[in-house]
């Protein structure tokens, strides 16, 4: 399949860990839903049997031995594979991809808080992606305590980047934040501090706003 075309509308929730991204989406899924939109939710790393392998290897707490670069390029092998397999096709279709972390966090993950930099990160990712970026982005923005605070106390897996050093995170969320700013019309800003509802109210008003012939 061609990587570049694509009929439908791709959408990706970012931020740094227990940002909230799982919950929004959840969240907002049947207000997407209302209106007849086909939507599609999926995540990264992962999505598809292959890209869910390479996410076991990448985020493994054991794993330890998993260089920067190696991690960016599983990123990106895991990241063609599901768009080629799940993400293109449903855009094709016509779908509504709402996609649960894509390139923006190699550039805050990797590119950034790791320090391989952007260029290199964008050049890898472009490899992988053929350019394909999402039509609107929504950052949910935390504090880095808070967010960690929410990962260590909720229910699900702690994971190898979880583990990471604060001061790794700082960096993240540091990142997240430059990315927003150079990109204003893509990326739009959610103060993920709020209460659940509050933040996927201001999403779904992020998106009203970006697609109002359709939400
Ligand atoms: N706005 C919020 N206020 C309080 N708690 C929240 C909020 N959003 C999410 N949570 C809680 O924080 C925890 C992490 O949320 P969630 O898994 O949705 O975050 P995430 O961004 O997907 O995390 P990660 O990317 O690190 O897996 C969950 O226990 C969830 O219930
Ligand atoms: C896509 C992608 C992800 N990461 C990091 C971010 C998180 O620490 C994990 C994914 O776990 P989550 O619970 O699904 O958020 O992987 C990254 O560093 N680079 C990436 O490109």
């Amino acid at each position: 399949m061609s990587i570049n075309k694509k009929k439908g509308i791709l959408i990706s929730l970012e931020g740094p860990e227990g940002a909230g991204k799982t919950t929004i989406l959840q969240e907002i899924l049947p207000h997407l839903e209302k209106n007849g939109a086909q939507v599609l939710t999926t995540r990264e790393p992962g999505g598809i049997r292959i890209a869910e392998s390479i996410r076991e290897i990448i985020l493994a707490p054991e794993n330890t031995a998993i260089d920067g670069k190696t991690e960016l390029l599983l990123f990106a092998a895991a990241r063609r594979q599901h768009l080629n397999e799940k993400v293109l096709p449903a855009l094709a279709a016509g779908k509504v991809v709402v996609i649960d972390r894509f390139i923006d966090s190699s550039v805050a993950y990797q590119g950034y808080a790791r320090g391989i930099g952007v260029a290199e990160t964008m050049a890898i990712n472009d490899f992988a992606t053929d350019g394909l970026l999402p039509d609107l982005t929504l950052y949910l923005d935390v504090a880095t305590e808070i967010g960690l605070a929410r990962v260590m106390t909720g229910d699900r897996e702690i994971n190898r980047l979880d583990l990471e050093a604060a001061e790794m995170h700082r960096k993240v969320r540091a990142g997240y934040q430059k990315i927003a700013a150079e990109n204003p019309d893509r990326v739009k800003t959610i103060d993920a501090g709020q209460s659940i509802s509050e933040v996927a109210e201001a999403a779904m008003t992020a998106i009203t706003a970006k697609f109002p012939e359709i939400f």
